[in-house]
């Protein structure tokens, strides 16, 4: 039994944990022990006690019924601590145990490893066994038994690794505040865990079917981006929400196809701009970007490309379309430094997208937003596909992947939370529009 416990603790320290039901014993069998070493202590306060009975004296007893009381709390204290040690330190252990010993004909030998990071629990079956497919599906069962959201699984040549998430990230959630938010920090953050600095990884592709939450995401985007004192174009052909910002942000607003291939135009000439001033001999600094040369970020917020793309019928329609998608490529390709960058938003990518894989790959934000079709996420992950998809029935969830942050699958995420009772999206944009004009900070 001693042996049970120094193993125990032994395993503690082991990281990842190993374990296999050949030892379900050092794990299962904890309240057996337990059960035995009160049970022994029970045993000698009854023949303590009783000794003093038989004794009839009046102080052995006192101080035996003193004695009692104090060892009787001491015993409940021990076996909390031991149920403590026992299951609260090996509580995934224990239940991983569980759930594997109700799988019918498991092999007894079969490994499973557990890793915990304080947000993650890994858990790792080893492959190379008869009845894989056993352990091949076991994200629901594990999910509910564990009580924890999975993550994802990836299915190597030896491993299958099943992620489920201990600390539920937290949705950020949008309220209307009373002081100006503007910052200089180009950080901007997108709740569950999630910091998105355009510098690092520029632009952002955004798809998602009707009523996933684009216009909200977008909404919110803008509103971060004008604390930023960011010079905002948005083209939106299809002339809904977003168009009818033209009200309050003026010609900066465009929805027909001259208009769009005048913003996208204003916007590439900004770009040319700043590369002539940062590299004029006067000014030129060695590794510096826009923000070294005193320029604010400059966005194209661009919704519904595919029905841009679509609309042209005629010869001088197409060669809108040509003008602007050369310029949108510009600005991919060569915006980064000079702080020029682009937002674009479809329902759909298509292979047809004039937005070739290429291109997409150079945006460094990509969220799909609600259900999407497999090869529609292929179209916005490429390959950052995750093995497995997640539910996306909250309203506002979907998958986001950004580059360079070291992970290699897009996961799931709940956009900003933004209760739209209560936050006005126009008021805000105003306030901030005014407070930038006359440099009220
Ligand atoms: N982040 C969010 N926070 C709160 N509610 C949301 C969020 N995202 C989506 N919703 C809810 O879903 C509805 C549809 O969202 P939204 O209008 O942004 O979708 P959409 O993708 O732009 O659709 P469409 O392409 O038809 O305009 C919103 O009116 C709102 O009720």
């Amino acid at each position: 039994m001693i042996g049970f416990f120094y193993d125990l603790k032994n395993k503690r320290e082991q990281n990842p944990i190993v374990i296999s039901l050949n030892e379900r014993s050092n794990y299962l069998d904890y309240p057996l022990y337990i059960r035995i070493i009160t049970s022994i202590f029970i045993v000698f306060i009854i023949f303590f006690f009783t000794f003093a009975v038989v004794s009839d004296n009046l102080y052995i007893l006192l101080f035996d019924v003193i004695v009692s009381l104090f060892l009787i709390k001491k015993i409940i204290y021990f076996k909390k601590s031991l149920e403590d040690f026992c299951y609260k330190q090996f509580y995934f252990e224990i239940l991983l145990l569980q759930f594997l010993e109700d799988i019918k004909d498991l092999e007894l030998s079969f490994v499973y490893q557990l890793e915990e990071d304080g947000t993650v629990l890994h858990i790792v079956a080893n492959k190379g066994v008869t009845n894989i497919e056993k352990h091949e599906n076991l994200e629901k069962g594990l999910s509910s038994v564990l009580n924890l959201p999975f993550k994802k699984k990836t299915v190597g040549n030896s491993v299958i690794n099943y992620f489920f998430e201990i600390q539920k990230p937290k949705r950020l959630v949008v309220k209307a505040k009373e002081k100006l938010e503007f910052t200089d920090k180009m950080d901007i953050d997108l709740g569950y865990g999630i910091v998105y600095n355009p510098v690092r990884t520029p632009h952002v592709l955004i798809g998602g079917g009707t009523g996933s939450g684009k216009t909200i995401f977008i909404s919110f985007f803008l509103i971060e981006l004008m604390k930023r004192h960011s010079t905002v174009y948005i083209c939106d052909p299809k002339n809904s929400d977003l168009g009818n910002l033209s009200h309050y942000l003026d010609d900066h607003v465009a929805v027909t196809p001259n208009n769009i291939a005048r913003v996208t135009r204003l916007a590439v000439e900004e770009m040319k701009k700043r590369y002539s001033i940062m590299n004029d001999p006067m000014n030129f600094k060695y590794g510096s970007n826009f923000v070294d040369h005193g320029f604010n970020s400059l966005w194209l917020i661009f919704d519904e490309m595919g029905a841009f793309q679509a609309s042209a019928t005629d010869k001088e329609g197409k060669k809108i379309v040509d003008e602007v998608m050369s310029n949108i490529k510009h600005i991919i390709l060569l915006g980064r430094q000079a702080g020029c960058f682009i937002l674009v938003a479809a329902q759909q990518m298509s292979a047809s997208s004039a937005l070739s894989t290429d291109l997409r790959d150079n945006l460094g934000l990509r969220i799909a937003l609600g259900n999407n079709s497999p090869d529609g996420l292929r179209m916005i992950f490429n390959t950052h596909m995750p093995a497995s998809l997640p539910d996306v029935s909250v309203k506002g969830s979907g998958l986001i992947y950004v580059e360079s942050t070291g992970k290699m699958e897009a996961e799931y995420w709940e956009a900003p939370f933004v209760d739209t009772t209560s936050f006005n999206f126009i008021e805000e944009l105003l306030k901030y529009k005014t407070a930038d004009k006359y440099g009220l900070e």
